[in-house]
């Protein structure tokens, strides 16, 4: 963990940078391209607030995760899959967002959305959590970054809570995959059996059990990107990245 003492101490220094930066990226980006990422980010940031304090409200009001994904549904589908507009618009590695953004559109769509017995699982609240804090911490942090006045606990926030958000996150995610094996295998859903008049068979069940071993390759590979994101930004070590 980042000691905030130990940031604090160089404070001035990094603030200084952190504009000179913020101005060559505008400069960079172009003034219409700055505004639209603002309003973007600014909307993004609202949007996982408002999924916050309704799945708070909810929990508060029932009780209860029974019913808690029904109920936030469809602000979920909506935010998670404009994300989708960030691959390639932002300067970011396309391999990383693009991993990011594929599993979550898949859990919204090919998994929660399309399963409804596994909707009230607990493990759909561990992910929803975490995603939730994940993109109100980060869209904020993108906000301020380009406003230029980022608040150093945002900074901290972004590049500290993935350490247990991401696996919380991760383990919601494939525990409800889990959940949802048997139902798959049950009604042999999304699969095509053979034999017909195109002669291609595919099994949804067995692309589950793909998909979930291939997070085995690809979650250390999110983890220590941002580990060492973390590394650059609060500590400023210099890291030379590998291309894609
Ligand atoms: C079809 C089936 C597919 C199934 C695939 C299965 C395999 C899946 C394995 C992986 C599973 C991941 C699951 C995941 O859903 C779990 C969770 O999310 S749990 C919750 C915790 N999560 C996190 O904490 C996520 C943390 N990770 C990240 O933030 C990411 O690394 C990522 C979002 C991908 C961003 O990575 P990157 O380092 O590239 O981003 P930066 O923030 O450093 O941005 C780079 C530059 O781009 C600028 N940028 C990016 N976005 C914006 C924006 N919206 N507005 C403005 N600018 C933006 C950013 O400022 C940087 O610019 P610069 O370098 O100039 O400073």
């Amino acid at each position: 963990m980042a000691s905030s003492e130990e940031d604090g101490a160089n404070g001035g220094a990094s603030e200084a940078s952190d504009e000179r930066e913020a101005t060559r990226k505008r400069r960079r980006l172009g003034f219409l391209a700055t505004a639209w990422l603002t309003f973007y980010n600014i909307a993004m940031t609202a949007g996982w607030l408002v999924l916050a304090i309704a799945m708070a409200r909810f929990y508060m009001e029932k009780g209860t995760h029974r019913g808690l994904y029904k109920s936030i549904q469809k602000t979920l589908k909506f935010f998670q899959t404009f994300a989708l507009l960030e691959v390639r618009i932002v300067p970011t590695s396309v391999l990383v967002t693009g991993v990011q953004v594929s599993s979550r559109i898949f859990m919204v769509w090919l998994i929660t959305h399309s399963i409804k017995p596994i909707q009230n699982e607990e493990s759909v609240v561990l992910f929803l959590v975490a995603w939730t804090v994940t993109e109100i911490t980060r869209y904020s942090f993108y906000t301020f970054s380009l406003l230029d006045h980022l608040p150093y606990f945002i900074k901290w926030a972004r590049y500290n809570f993935f350490i247990i958000l991401y696996p919380v996150g991760v383990a919601g995610e494939l525990l409800t995959i889990y959940a949802a094996l048997p139902y798959v295998k049950k009604t042999g859903m999304f699969s095509i059996r053979l034999p017909n008049k195109y002669n291609v068979s595919f099994d949804y069940y067995y692309f589950l059990l793909i998909t979930m071993a291939s997070y085995i390759p690809l979650f250390p590979q999110l983890y220590f990107h941002m580990l060492r994101q973390r590394r650059k930004v609060l500590h400023g070590e210099v890291i030379v990245e590998k291309d894609d």
